[in-house]
């Protein structure tokens, strides 16, 4: 390692700092092979109208950080899974439910016409 990479190392830009804050789902460490680009806010948020709404009604009135990569990435579909690691209570489920109900419905709805 030359002198050089030897302070890059030590410089605090290369140090992963822990996930501190008051409120954890505020943070997130997304991992992708692929680019997921995150959902900001509901407008942006492509699943079927009556999944948005039924998260409406469920009392869901912002996009959860974990959520923002969570839901766009499992929407890539079959060999975009994720593992979500959070807190308790900080939407994990709520991180998978919606978009792993996207398709199975819009298929349905394709094959029966309904
Ligand atoms: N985007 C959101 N906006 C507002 N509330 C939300 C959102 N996502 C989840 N919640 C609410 O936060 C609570 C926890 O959500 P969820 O069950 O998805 O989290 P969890 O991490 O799986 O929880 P648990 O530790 O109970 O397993 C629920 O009451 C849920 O309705």
């Amino acid at each position: 390692m030359s002198e050089s990479e030897k302070n890059n190392v030590l410089n605090i830009n290369y140090i992963i700092q822990p996930l501190i804050g008051p409120n954890c789902s505020e943070y997130a460490v997304a991992h992708a092979n692929v680019t997921v680009t995150p959902f900001r806010t509901f407008a942006e948020v492509s699943m079927l109208p009556d999944i948005v709404q039924s998260m409406r009604k469920l009392g869901l009135n912002r996009v959860q950080r974990l959520q923002s990569y969570a839901w766009p990435h499992i929407l890539n579909g079959s060999g975009h899974g994720v593992l979500i690691v959070s807190a308790p209570r900080s939407g994990r489920k709520m991180g998978y439910v919606p978009p792993m109900a996207h398709p199975g419905r819009e298929s349905k709805r394709e094959r029966y016409g309904g």
